[in-house]
C-alpha cells in the first residue's frame, strides 16, 4: 500500500528492475542491504552521548586520520549488512587499507564491488551536526570471484547505482540508478524509505557558494578568481551578490545542492605534498558526481568531468567542483584561461617536500 500516496523504496526499486527485463534481482537485494546498514547507523547516530558512541576511537584509518568510534562502527555495520547476502565480490572502505573480501567459506562472492565512505563529515559528529554515508556500486570484472584490488579502479562512468544517506533532522536516502536522482525520507515508525523527493533537479544558474576558505593562501589562481568575484558581490564583475555556506560535511552540503542549487568547491591546491585534493575518488566524489549529474548539475575535477576519471588507487584524492552547471563550467573556463605553468604540484610548493627558500 502506497504510504500517503508515496511509493516506498522497495517499490521503486521493482519499478526500476521491471525496466530491465534480464535483471536477477541482485542489485536490489544489495541497495536493500545497503539501505538496512543506513538505518542502523541512524540509529546509533540519533542516540548520541546517550549511545555512548561519541569521541575518538583512539586509531587512524589508513589515510593517517584519526577514527572515531561512530566511523569503526559504521563500518563495522556496512561490512556486515552486505557480506552475508552473497552480491558483492568484494568492498572498498575509507576506513580499511586493502579491499575487504567476505570469509569465503559463509558468504558466496555476487557480481557487484561496493565502495562506501562508511560516515562521512565525521569531525561533526561531537557537535551534532548532520553527517551521512555513501556508496557507490560497480560491476565486478569477474563476476562470483573474489575482486581483485585493480578490479575498483573503474572511472564514475561505470557505476551502476550511487547514493548517500543523510543522518539530519530527518534520515534520508538519495538514490540513482542512471535514471534520475530520487530522494527517500525514513519513516521511523514504520521502518520505511519513502518517497518523498523524486526526480531532483538542480537550477542551472546559483547565488550560492561553499569553500573552506581557510585554504584561500593554496589555492590556484582560477579557484581564486573565482572566489573572489563571487565575494565582491554586485559591485564586482558578475554584478549580483553571493551567498556562501561550509558545514564541512560533504553529505549535507550535496543535500542542500540538491534541494535548492549551488556550488561546492573542493579544489586541488597545495596545501600538503602528495595530496591532489582532499576528497577521495572513489567513494566520494564519484557517487556525488553520478546523483548531481542525473539531476543536472555538473560535477567537475575543476577542469573536466569528474566521472571521466580513470582511478589510480583505492584511496586517491581528487579535486572537487560540483553543483549547478553555470558555475561549475565557470570555474573549468577560469582554469582553461590559465597558462598551463601556474599550478605548483604539492611536492613542489611551498610547504612540499621540496620547498625552497624563497
Ligand atoms: O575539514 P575540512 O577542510 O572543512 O573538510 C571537510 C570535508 O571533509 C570531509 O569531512 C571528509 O570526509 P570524512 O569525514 O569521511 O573523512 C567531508 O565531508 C567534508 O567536505
Ligand atoms: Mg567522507
Ligand atoms: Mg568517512
Amino acid at each position: 500500500m502506497p504510504i500517503a500516496g508515496k511509493a516506498t523504496l522497495t517499490q521503486y526499486i521493482i519499478e526500476e528492475r521491471r525496466r530491465h527485463p534480464g535483471a536477477t534481482g541482485a542489485l536490489n537485494a544489495l541497495i536493500t542491504d545497503v539501505s538496512l546498514a543506513c538505518k542502523a547507523i541512524s540509529r546509533k547516530v540519533a542516540l548520541g552521548a546517550l549511545g555512548d558512541v561519541l569521541g575518538s576511537a583512539s586509531t587512524q584509518n589508513v589515510q593517517g586520520e584519526e577514527q572515531k568510534t561512530l566511523d569503526v562502527l559504521s563500518n563495522d555495520m556496512f561490512l556486515r549488512a552486505n557480506e552475508w547476502g552473497g552480491h558483492v565480490a568484494g568492498m572498498v572502505s575509507e576506513e580499511m587499507e586493502e579491499p575487504y573480501l567476505p570469509p569465503q567459506q559463509q558468504y558466496p562472492r555476487g557480481k557487484y564491488l561496493l565502495l562506501f565512505d562508511p560516515l562521512d563529515g565525521s569531525s561533526n559528529i561531537d557537535v551534532n551536526v548532520a553527517v551521512g554515508s555513501i556508496f557507490s556500486i560497480l560491476r565486478a570484472p569477474t563476476p562470483e570471484a573474489d575482486a581483485k584490488p585493480e578490479d575498483f579502479l573503474q572511472p564514475g562512468t561505470e557505476q551502476v547505482g550511487a547514493g548517500y544517506a543523510i543522518y539530519g533532522p530527518s534520515t534520508m536516502l538519495v538514490l540513482t540508478l542512471g535514471n534520475g536522482t530520487h530522494a527517500f525520507t525514513l519513516d521511523p515508525q514504520l521502518g520505511e524509505w519513502v518517497l518523498s523527493h523524486p526526480n531532483l533537479s538542480i537550477p542551472r544558474q546559483t547565488s550560492e557558494f561553499a569553500i573552506n576558505a581557510s585554504n584561500s593562501r593554496f589555492w590556484e589562481p582560477a579557484v581564486k578568481r573565482y572566489v573572489d568575484e563571487c565575494l565582491a558581490g554586485k559591485e564586482g564583475p558578475r554584478g549580483i551578490d553571493f551567498n556562501m555556506r561550509w558545514i564541512a560535511s560533504l553529505v549535507a552540503e550535496t543535500h542542500r545542492i540538491l534541494m535548492r542549487g549551488g556550488v561546492f568547491m573542493y579544489p586541488r591546491d597545495s596545501k600538503e605534498s602528495g595530496r591532489d585534493g582532499r576528497l577521495r575518488l572513489l567513494y566520494e566524489a564519484n557517487p556525488i558526481s553520478f546523483l548531481i549529474e542525473q539531476a543536472g548539475g555538473m560535477a567537475s575535477t575543476g577542469r573536466r568531468r569528474l566521472m571521466a576519471v580513470e582511478p589510480e588507487s583505492i584511496h586517491q584524492r581528487i579535486g572537487f567542483v560540483f553543483g549547478s552547471s553555470d558555475e561549475v563550467a565557470r570555474v573549468e573556463a577560469y582554469h582553461s584561461e590559465e597558462p598551463q605553468d601556474t599550478y605548483q604540484a604539492p611536492l613542489f610548493g611551498k610547504r612540499g617536500l621540496f620547498a625552497t627558500a624563497a
